[in-house]
């Protein structure tokens, strides 16, 4: 997705949300800097080699514990959103690539980090202080951001983890797109939030970032050259 498509988007999101444009704005001049003192950034091209044809792409709804039980996903690369690392650890899968704000298990995080998976890490006004707590932790980080790109920091479009996950496998060249444990439900996957020990009725805002979410995998369908499935 290019910037001009996303932006109308993005404002739309700014508005609902109750976001700050100067704030998202300062989170990706953070991050940028961050990433370049540490010389631990990743540029495009760098994870476009790791992208294969066929993706998989982790949500972390509650229907991912099963699924991940009866079926073998290694015929494709795998790129989990946030909390969805956390699972997929449990069952001894690291995740190719991860797409996070720095808010799901920062252990987790790290350990798939640790263990060879490229880290995907968003900044936005939200999370400036886990940028800033964390952000030199990782290493071969590509940064996005919701505002305007900057030199080393994208936006290839999407709002949450994992439709903006979907977003970054159609901009690296995917062909096929597959979303695993995205229900989008009336249940948050306990995996989503470090606090959470069962999956939890769906709170408000969660609910107003699940309707952005579909509504942009939508527009994927529809305008991404990758087919994107949903897997049931
Ligand atoms: N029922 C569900 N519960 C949690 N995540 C889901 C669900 N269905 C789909 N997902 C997708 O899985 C992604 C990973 O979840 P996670 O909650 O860890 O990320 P998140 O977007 O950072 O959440 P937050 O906005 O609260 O920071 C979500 O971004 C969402 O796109
Ligand atoms: N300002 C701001 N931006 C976001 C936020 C958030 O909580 N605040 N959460 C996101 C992931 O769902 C993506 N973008
Ligand atoms: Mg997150």
């Amino acid at each position: 997705m290019e910037w001009e498509e996303w932006k109308p988007f993005y404002e739309r999101i700014v508005r609902e949300m109750g976001y700050s444009v100067e704030r998202d704005r300062e989170a990706a001049e953070l991050l940028r800097a961050v990433l370049l003192e540490n010389d631990t950034y990743l540029l495009k091209e760098e994870l476009e080699v790791v992208v294969g044809k066929k993706v998989y792409v982790f949500g972390a709804g509650p229907s991912l514990e099963k699924v991940l039980e009866e079926h073998d996903f290694s015929d494709g690369t795998l790129i989990a959103a946030d909390g969805a690392t956390t699972a997929l650890l449990e069952r001894e899968i690291i995740p190719d690539i991860v797409v996070t704000d720095l808010d799901g298990r920062l252990l987790d995080l790290r350990k798939a980090n640790e263990k060879g998976a490229f880290m995907v890490i968003h900044a936005h006004g939200d999370n400036m202080d886990k940028i800033g707590a964390y952000g030199a932790l990782f290493d071969n980080v590509l940064g996005t951001c919701q505002t305007e790109p900057l030199d080393i920091i994208y936006n290839f479009g999407g709002f949450t983890d994992g439709d903006r996950a979907a977003f970054l496998a159609e901009a690296l060249g995917a062909e096929k797109i597959i979303l695993v444990g995205f229900d989008f439900g009336s249940f948050v996957g306990k995996w989503s939030k470090p606090w959470l020990k069962e999956h939890a009725p769906l709170w408000e805002s969660k609910a107003k970032k699940f309707a952005f979410a579909k509504e942009l995998l939508r527009w994927l369908e529809e305008n991404g050259s990758a087919k994107l499935v949903w897997f049931q």
